[in-house]
C-alpha cells in the first residue's frame, strides 16, 4: 500500500491519517467518509510558494477551489497565504462567507452571468480572468453603470495539447475556453481591453489541462505566448505585468503515475519565462499559478463500508461499497484509476483480484476494476486513496443518495468540516404537488 502524506498503519492494523485511526473516524461519522490530511495540504501549499520565493519571483499561488470547496478548506487556504480561484457565484459566495480576502480572489469561467459579474464587482475581487468578448463587453458596461473599475487577465488558448484525458484538456485550439492566439482573437481582446477606461489589463492567463506530468507542455505554451507578447510589446506597447500559467500539476493516483515535485514544475516555468523575458529585453512579469488537484488530491481518502459481493466464476468478483459515482464520479467520467486497501486490515496482503462496485443503479458505477485485496468481508472498511480533488466537489445526489461528511485530520485532532446530508436535506428544496393542479381541477 502506498502511504500518502502523514498516513500510517497503527498497532491495530488500521490505516491512520493525520495521526487518527480512520476506522474509528468511520465508526464515529459513518461511511462513506472523506478524510483530509491537513498537514499534506499545508505542505503542498508551502512548497509551491517556496519554489517562487527561492527564485526571487513575485508570485501568487491561487488555489483552484473547484477541486474542493467548503468554508474550512477556504479558511485553510487563507491561513496558508494563498490566493483563490473561483469559477462561479457559488464558489465566490463560499469564499466570502469564509472571510477570504476579496482582493486575493480571481474569478474564472467561460460563461459568467451578468449577476455573477455584478456580485463579484460589488465584492471588490482582485481580478476577473476574462474568457471571451461577451464577458469583456459586459464587464465594461457594468463598470460604467456601477461607476467602478476593475482589473483583468485575458484567458488565451495557446493551441497546445497536454498529454492527459481528452475531457480535461483545455489549452488546445478547439476548446470552449479563452481567446485564440493564432487566429488573432487574443490580440483583438488585448486592444479592446487596453481601450477601456474602466478596465486595467494586468496580463494574460492560460491553462493547458489537468493531471500533467511533464514540463514540456508548459514550456511550449510559454514560448507560443511570448511570440505574441513580443509583438504586442512592439505594436501595442503592452507587456503583461502578470502571467498566469494555470494549474494542472499531476498527482500520483496509482503506481503508473509519476508526477514531478511542485518545485520542478515551477522552476521549469520560471526558467523559461526568465529566459524569454531576457531575450525580449522586458522585465520578468509576476507569475501566478492556480493548482487545484495537486494541493488537495492525494490529501483526501474516502472510507467506505463493504456490503454485498457477487462472484461470477471465471469472470469477475464484485465487492460493493456504500457509495460510488455519487461521491466519486471520476472513474465513470474519465476512466480515472484509483488504489485502495482495507482500512481495518491495512497490513494484510492482497490475495484476491476483485472489482469495486458502487451502489448506484448504473452498470458504469464502478470505482475500481481489477484490484488485489485481502478477502473482503461485509463490514470491512475500504479506503480509496487520492479522492481529495474533484471528489466531494463533483458529488451528487444520484439515486437520492445523501452526500458524505468531510473530516479534517491533523496532528491527532479531527474536525468535522462538512456534515453528512440527511434524507431531510434531500427534500429541502422540494415543494409538494398542489392538489388537483395536474388533474386540471
Ligand atoms: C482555469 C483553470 N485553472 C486551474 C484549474 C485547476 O486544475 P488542477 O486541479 O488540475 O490543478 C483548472 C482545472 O483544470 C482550470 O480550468
Ligand atoms: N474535474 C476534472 C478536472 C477538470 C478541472 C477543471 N478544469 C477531474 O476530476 O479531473
Amino acid at each position: 500500500m502506498y502511504l500518502h502524506g502523514t498516513s500510517s498503519i497503527n498497532e491495530d492494523n488500521h490505516l491512520t491519517i493525520g495521526g487518527l485511526d480512520t476506522v474509528q473516524l468511520a465508526q464515529k461519522y459513518g461511511t462513506p467518509l472523506y478524510i483530509y490530511d491537513v498537514e499534506l495540504i499545508r505542505q503542498r501549499a508551502r512548497s509551491f510558494k517556496k519554489a517562487f520565493e527561492e527564485q526571487g519571483i513575485k508570485a501568487q499561488v491561487a488555489y483552484a477551489s473547484k477541486a474542493f470547496s467548503c468554508l474550512a478548506q477556504v479558511q485553510l487556504v487563507a491561513e496558508e497565504g494563498l490566493s483563490l480561484d473561483v469559477v462561479s457565484g457559488g464558489e465566490l459566495y463560499t469564499a466570502l462567507a469564509a472571510g477570504f480576502p476579496a482582493e486575493r480572489i480571481h474569478f474564472h469561467g467561460n460563461n459568467k452571468s451578468y449577476d455573477e459579474l455584478q456580485y463579484a464587482l460589488k465584492s471588490g475581487i482582485g481580478c476577473f480572468v476574462v474568457d471571451n468578448f461577451h464577458e469583456l463587453r459586459m464587464l465594461n458596461e457594468l463598470c460604467d453603470k456601477m461607476n467602478t473599475q476593475t482589473s483583468i487577465l485575458l484567458r488565451i488558448t495557446p493551441g497546445i495539447e497536454a498529454h492527459t484525458h481528452e475531457y480535461i484538456l483545455t489549452g488546445q485550439e478547439d476548446s470552449k475556453f479563452g481567446f485564440d492566439l493564432q487566429n488573432g482573437q487574443a490580440e483583438k481582446a488585448v486592444i479592446e481591453a487596453l481601450d477601456s477606461d474602466a478596465i486595467t489589463l494586468l496580463g494574460v492567463h492560460f491553462h493547458i489541462g489537468s493531471q500533467i506530468f511533464e514540463t514540456a507542455g508548459f514550456i511550449l505554451a510559454i514560448q507560443k505566448l511570448y511570440d505574441y507578447l513580443a509583438k504586442w510589446n512592439n505594436e501595442l506597447s503592452f507587456f503583461p505585468k502578470v502571467l498566469n500559467l494555470g494549474g494542472g500539476f499531476g498527482i500520483r493516483y496509482t503506481e503508473a503515475d509519476e508526477p514531478l515535485e511542485p518545485k520542478e514544475y515551477i522552476e521549469a516555468m520560471i526558467g523559461e519565462v526568465t529566459r524569454l523575458s531576457a531575450s525580449n529585453s522586458v522585465s520578468v512579469p509576476e507569475i501566478w499559478i492556480e493548482p487545484g488537484r495537486s494541493l488537495v488530491g492525494d490529501a483526501g481518502t474516502t472510507i467506505y463500508s463493504v456490503g454485498s459481493q457477487k462472484d461470477i466464476p471465471s469472470v469477475r468478483h464484485y465487492v460493493a461499497v456504500d457509495g460510488g459515482m455519487s461521491d466519486n464520479i471520476r472513474p465513470a467520467l474519465y476512466q480515472a484509476q484509483y488504489e485502495a486497501a482495507l482500512a481495518n486490515r491495512a497490513r494484510e496482503k492482497g490475495t484476491k483480484k476483485v472489482s469495486i462496485a458502487g451502489k448506484c443503479c448504473e452498470s458504469g458505477d464502478m470505482l475500481i476494476w481489477d484490484i488485489l485485496l485481502p478477502e473482503a468481508q461485509t463490514g470491512d472498511y475500504l479506503a480509496v486513496f487520492c479522492t481529495g480533488a474533484y471528489g466531494y466537489s463533483m458529488s451528487n445526489n444520484y439515486n437520492r443518495i445523501p452526500r458524505p461528511a468531510v473530516v479534517f485530520a491533523e496532528n491527532g485532532e479531527e474536525q468535522l468540516v462538512v456534515k453528512r446530508e440527511t434524507y431531510e436535506d434531500l427534500l429541502r428544496l422540494d415543494l409538494p404537488l398542489k392538489n388537483g393542479v395536474l388533474a386540471g381541477n
